[in-house]
Order: C-alpha cells, then structure tokens, then sequence
C-alpha cells in the first residue's frame, strides 16, 4: 500500500495503470453495468419512476462497477445532477464546517464567531458523533443529527445496492486542496461494521488506492471524479485504502442565474471548487 501511494503521490507518476471503471475490464474481473442490471432489488417502476432529492439522478441513470475479487467494492458513477455538484460543495464550505460543527479549526465546535476562520485552513469536519482524532473513538452519544441529505444519499445508494440499509449518523468531511492528500489507513472505530460506508466525491478529482486487510496487499488505484461514489461493504469495509493525489481536471462555471447563490457567493464557491475536493463520509456509528 504505502509503495504504490508514494508512487501516486507524485506529480510524475504515469497515470495510465489508474483504471477507467466506467467500462468493463471482463479479463480482470471488473464489471460497470446499470444499477437495475446488477440489483434485483430494485423493481424496474421504481428504475423508471422514483423522483430522487438533494442532486441524486434517478435510478435508471445509475451506472455502477463492481471488481470480482473486491466483492463489497462499488464504484457509482457519476449519480448526482451537474447542478448539484456546486450545491453540495456550497453546503460543505458554508454549513458542514460552522459552528456547532468541529473542525480542524475550531475543534470544539464553539458557537463563537472565530475571526480567525481560513478557508484555506479547513481540512475536515465532523458531524453527528464527533471523532476523537487522538483517542481515535467516537463519543457514546451524537452531537447533533445528520444533516437529512446525507441520511437520505445514504439510504438510497445501500438500498440500490441491496446492502444493509446505511441508517448514517455520522459523517467526517473532507477538504482538500490540490496539493494534500490523506495516508493509508482503515476506517474501524465505528462500532458495527455490518453498516456499509459510503463515500461523496464533489469537486476536482482524486487517485484512490484501495488496498486489502492488510497494509501488504496488492492495492488498484482507482480515479473519482465529481458525483462518484464508492461504497465499501462487506469484507471489503475494512480494507487499507487512501488519496495520494487530487487531480485538477474540471472547470465548473454556474451556467445560468436561476441559482440562488449571491453574487458573491458564487464568486467565493467557484473559486473552492475549482481548487479543492470535497469527500462526504456517510458512516453509521451506533451499534
Ligand atoms: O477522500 C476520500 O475519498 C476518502 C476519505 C476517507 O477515506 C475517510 O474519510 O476515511
Ligand atoms: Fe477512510
């Protein structure tokens, strides 16, 4: 894990062995088909008809990839509305990271105004059950409840994928700019990992390099783009997985003034989104 996230980790690295999983690889076992293909579970009314929320495509716009030998490993691409790409990232630079939400700035979540607060300093933040960095816990009781959309994506996405329905009550978000990253690492403090964790990508891209159950195994870097979403189930929960690198490969502009950012919002969101990536982490921690 660590040789191949070193590797990624430069701005050198030949990125032609970072799989393209919005097509099938059928020799290595890859397979991208439509969400109704792979899941019995969903009625074909329910693929044509279901009206989503909060940016989600409809179900019959839903491609996913799943990797033979990474059984509990999906990849969804793409499955939120252009629009709604700015509106997550807007919500994650002015919701998701004030008070009383902690973050790295303002690690205690205090309600008052911080003068100090940088955009630029903002690397994560924390909702429902706090995570402890340093204990590496999560407290007994939540915070606060999710924000609904995040219960509602999480819900969705599980049901699709005829997993355990994901009842999110914690998120960790991340904020990157194009020159971090996040070290390998396995996300175990949840109490129960019968629950899937889903995973937002908003904003510039990342290479991601999932591993296996042990920091030995043979890693696949993976490509997220903006509106994917990678699902880890199953044995594959708790897998060495992270983001050596954050690729600058869109321009997003607001098309047209039905938005109902200000002038200066906007302003301020396109400059984050065209610099920054953006990772929602839909977790359940409650037994
Ligand atoms: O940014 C990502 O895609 C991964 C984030 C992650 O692994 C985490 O928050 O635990
Ligand atoms: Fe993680």
């Amino acid at each position: 894990m660590r040789e191949m996230f070193n590797y990624y980790k430069s701005k050198d690295a030949d990125l032609s062995q970072v799989k393209d999983l919005t097509v099938s690889h059928p020799a290595e076992g890859i397979i991208c088909q439509s969400i109704a293909a792979l899941s019995r579970n969903l009625s074909s009314t329910i693929v044509e008809e279901e009206v989503m929320k909060y940016g989600l495509k409809a179900y019959k716009d839903w491609n996913v990839t799943a990797i033979a030998d990474r059984p509990g490993l999906y990849i969804l691409h793409n499955i939120f509305t252009p629009e709604s790409h700015l509106e997550w990232v807007y919500k994650a630079i002015n919701i998701y990271c004030r008070p009383p939400n902690f973050t790295n700035i303002n690690q205690s979540g205090s309600m008052e105004e911080d003068k100090n607060f940088n955009i630029k300093k903002l690397r994560w933040a924390t909702l429902g059950f706090d995570y402890d960095w340093t204990a590496k816990v999560y407290p007994e009781t939540p915070r606060a409840p999710l924000p609904d959309e995040f219960v509602y994506v999480g819900e969705k996405i599980t049901e699709a994928l005829g997993l355990l329905k994901l009842e999110s009550d914690t998120s960790i978000v991340n904020y990157y700019p194009l020159n971090t990253r996040l070290s390998p690492h396995v996300d175990r403090s949840e109490r129960d990992y019968s629950y899937p964790l889903v995973s937002l990508s908003f904003g510039q891209s990342a290479i991601y390099v999932s591993g296996g159950a042990s920091a030995n195994d043979e890693p696949i870097p993976i490509m997220l783009h903006s509106g994917d979403v990678l699902v880890m189930a199953g044995s594959q929960r708790l897998v060495f997985h992270g983001v050596p690198r954050i690729l600058k490969t869109q321009n997003f502009q607001v098309e047209n003034d039905s938005s109902s950012f200000t002038v200066a919002e906007k302003k301020a969101l396109l400059q984050y989104i065209n610099d920054h990536r953006v990772n929602v982490t839909l977790r359940r921690t409650a037994p």
